[in-house]
């Protein structure tokens, strides 16, 4: 099959014979995405369609097009005609433009790859553009494009009035503006009494209304979402209208079972799990099943309890369906019947389970006589309940506060390790909610603690929960916005990679290949120069077997380092031992091993020991991690370092072990968090290793010293392929600023690679670095080298 050719036509578009209809020019409708694809593709500068009047087309094809559709090929206008009226002849009004413009679409979709665009993305692009009507104008009221009616061919356009927006726009709609786009509308819609259309009022508790707390006043804020009401289609634009008139709100109509598919199903079934790690099941086995495990533990093990502790289980409504949610419910139900049986006394039931809707006044009413809330879910987004316990407790009198006491307000928490909200609740007692018996403990302690304890940990949480409120959360989340997107327009985008690997990146403008000539003459102006090297993937080849320097490398940093007007420095993650070994040649080389925890300034001097981190228990703690992936982790292995340890992955395969590094991220990265160390991630290695090593701090320490003596760095190169070299580009700047370098100093950051970097420019790969040192290598002078050093220089 053939691609789409396009060919230049050297005739105007030919007349329509007589047989065929004639043409009737009509309003230009305006430019959809779909129809500017037309344009590209057809080169169609006017349109000729009267949609009204079932679809004559005057061929305004200027070229000639082949298309396949079907599997044929359409190759003359005469065949465009007739597909286009057999198209027509589908739908007699009105949508014909659309139908066609979809029909092309689908051809140039599955020849080209180009994507369709669904008429609710590029309406949301036409909102972001300020493509709606102006509630300014009521007389020229323009009707609101429907994001999404009833399923099926969307019959527009199909009235006079286009959706573009005209020049006389008023100001109003160029204020900034941010749309928000959520499942439900914060509002509530109902019927009417008398059945004639509806009434919408603000959900006021909707958490999407009081994000505008935390954002700009003049801020203008568009929500698009769905309503909780089937709304039927004929009264659907006057809904919209109104919506947006007076609420600023943009409905998406969904039909029921595509409610039930999205929600249900997509999203609760697919999406949820999938960001959670879970199959559906095991999540609501949400919010239960393990809690009542642990009571009917603790009241075992603490029978001091038994007719004195209840568990009030509010179990929301499960929002999905299907007949494992039943079979998870029986199951409740049966654990509730089997520990009230067991445990429970004339008037007293240790399980009360409430399983239907709770209303929130309802819900307060529990959580203010509660003296402790437990949240056992083993996943979840961001569960509230603990803060919205937390406000309710500080809403009690002091009266209330205690049915035992007049004491002050106090709140107690039990939450899973593994919920959103368990790293902010510094009073919480943390649990792993499938470890029963640790649960059932923490329960008991949590209500068995003394009250002035109880105190302390609800004013740590009360502090945080008032503070951290949604203005708190969009104002934050509106600020690292507007940081990302600060340099957005200015930086470049590329594709990289491909398949699972493909990922766009943003580079900036300046970021350009290094010009070895023009560093060259700058080389040869300066007298003092630092020039710092990494080693892996910088001036040796990631994929080299051997890691041992060629002689032609130990030859140029030779040449380098020889000139006395050089400081030049390798700037390793890589150990002492191997790296003292390789560059013995080099004996005015200074080396910086392990993220400089030692550091050589010649192979005269001695090893200097960094002296910040001595202390190494935390081998002890992480080794075992580490042991556990690499028995997990065919190919994996740990690698021993003085004041570090790392795990490399490389010879895994590679998705498996780029997962499974991913999650020791994480794992070290929790275990050893109140641990001197630093966890962090290389080319396919983990690392972790003392806080303050790094090879930002050997850079500072470089360029101070040359300015300590005198001989402050006019020239600076730095070349790195890694995560660990963006410390020695970012330390240039502040080196500057503080004064150890110069305004003046010419600045060389050099990355390996095209990839996102501190570093102004790159070099491909370590062939190109080579070649770079050596042109600066022969514009040295090699006067200062020993007898021994010049017989093995180039
Ligand atoms: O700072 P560098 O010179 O880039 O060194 C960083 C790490 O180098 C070594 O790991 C690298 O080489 C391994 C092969 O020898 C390779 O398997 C791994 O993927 C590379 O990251 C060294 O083993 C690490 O300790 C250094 O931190």
């Amino acid at each position: 099959m053939s691609n789409p050719q396009l060919s230049p036509s050297p005739s105007p578009s030919p007349s329509p014979s007589p047989s065929e209809p004639s043409p009737l020019k009509v309003q230009m409708v305006p430019k959809s995405v779909s129809e500017r694809l037309l344009e590209k593709f057809f080169d169609v500068s006017e349109y000729d369609f009267d949609y009204r009047k079932s679809a004559i087309w005057s061929p305004p094809v200027r070229r000639n097009v082949f298309l396949t559709s079907n599997g044929r090929i359409i190759s003359t206008e005469k065949e465009m005609l007739e597909k286009l009226e057999s198209v027509t002849r589908r739908r007699r009004r009105g949508g014909c433009i659309l139908m066609f413009l979809k029909e092309i679409c689908k051809v140039i979709t599955r020849e080209e790859g180009v994507k369709m665009m669904s008429r609710s993305y590029t309406n949301l692009l036409d909102l972001a553009e300020g493509n709606f009507p102006v509630m300014s104008q009521p007389r020229e009221k323009k009707r609101l494009t429907r994001v999404m009616t009833v399923p099926g061919v969307i019959s527009e356009p199909d009235d006079d009035q286009d959706n573009s927006v005209s020049s006389d726009v008023p100001s109003s709609v160029n204020q900034d503006r941010i749309i928000v786009v959520a499942n439900q509308l914060p509002v509530i819609a109902k019927r009417r009494p008398d059945n004639k259309g509806w009434n919408f009022s603000w959900d006021d508790y909707s958490l999407l209304l009081q994000l505008k707390d935390g954002l700009p006043e003049e801020m203008e804020i568009l929500y698009v979402g769905s309503l909780r009401v089937d709304v039927d289609p004929n009264e659907q634009d006057e809904v919209s209208q109104h919506l947006l008139d007076k609420f600023k709100c943009v409905p998406a109509f969904l039909p029921p079972e595509i409610f039930t598919k999205f929600y249900h199903g997509f999203c609760k079934q697919h999406v949820w799990p999938l960001f959670h790690y879970m199959l559906p099941l095991s999540a609501n086995h949400g919010g239960v099943n393990l809690k009542l495990l642990a009571m009917q533990q603790m009241l075992k093990q603490h029978p001091k309890w038994q007719g004195r502790a209840v568990l009030v289980q509010i179990t929301n409504p499960a929002r999905g369906t299907g007949k494992d949610l039943e079979n998870t419910h029986d199951e409740l139900k049966a654990s509730c019947k089997r520990i009230n049986e067991a445990f429970g006394q004339p008037g007293y039931e240790p399980i009360v389970f409430i399983d239907r809707p709770v209303s929130l006044s309802e819900k307060v009413a529990y959580y203010t006589i509660a003296e402790c809330v437990v949240v056992t879910a083993v996943r979840d987004g961001m569960n509230l309940t603990p803060y919205e316990y937390v406000a309710c407790r500080q809403g009690v009198s002091e009266s209330e506060s205690s049915s035992e006491s007049n004491g002050p307000k106090k709140s107690m928490l039990v939450v899973s390790e593994f919920i959103g909200c368990s790293p902010s609740l510094s009073g919480a007692i943390r649990v792993n909610p499938w470890n029963i018996e640790a649960t059932a403990e923490a329960m008991n302690e949590a209500i068995s603690m003394v009250d002035a304890e109880k105190q302390l940990r609800h004013e740590k949480h009360y502090r945080y929960v008032s503070s951290h409120d949604v203005a708190f959360w969009s104002r934050s989340f509106f600020q690292d916005m507007e940081r990302t997107c600060k340099d957005h327009f200015r930086r470049r985008c590329w594709g990289i990679g491909l398949s699972f690997g493909f990922r766009v990146v943003a580079l900036d403008p300046n970021f350009r290949k290094l010009s070895i000539d023009h560093m060259e003459s700058v080389y040869l102006r300066s007298k003092n120069r630092a020039i710092l090297l990494d080693y892996d993937g910088t001036v040796m080849p990631q994929t080299s077997h051997n890691k041992a320097p060629s002689a032609e490398v130990i030859s140029i940093i030779n040449t380098l380092s020889g000139d006395t007007k050089n400081t030049v420095f390798v700037v390793s993650g890589r150990g002492k031992e191997s790296l003292d070994k390789w560059f013995s040649p080099c004996k005015k080389l200074g080396i910086a091993a392990e993220h400089g925890y030692f550091m050589r300034w010649s192979s005269d001097d001695k090893w200097e020991v960094c002296g910040q981190s001595s202390e190494f228990g935390w081998k002890e703690m992480a080794e075992p991690v580490m042991k556990l992936y690499t028995e997990a982790t065919d190919g994996s292995s740990i690698e021993t370092k003085e004041s570090a340890l790392v795990w490399h992955h490389r010879d895994a395969d590679p998705s498996f072990g780029s997962s499974q590094a991913k999650e020791m991220l994480d794992h070290l990265e929790s275990v050893l968090a109140n641990e001197p160390v630093t966890v962090k991630r290389g080319q396919y290695i983990i690392e972790v290793k003392p806080q303050g090593l790094s090879k930002g701090v050997v850079a500072e320490k470089i360029f101070t010293s040359m300015a300590g003596s005198g001989r402050q760095a006019d020239f600076v190169l730095c070349v790195g392929d890694d995560r660990s070299d963006e410390e020695m580009f970012e330390i240039i700047s502040s080196a500057i600023s503080s004064g150890i370098l110069s305004s003046n100093t010419s600045v060389f950051a050099c990355t390996v690679g095209q990839k996102p970097s501190k570093a102004k420019y790159y070099l491909d790969d370590p062939a190109e670095v080579v070649n770079m040192l050596q042109a600066l290598a022969e514009a040295s002078d090699p006067g200062s080298l020993t007898e021994y050093e010049s017989d093995i220089s180039l």
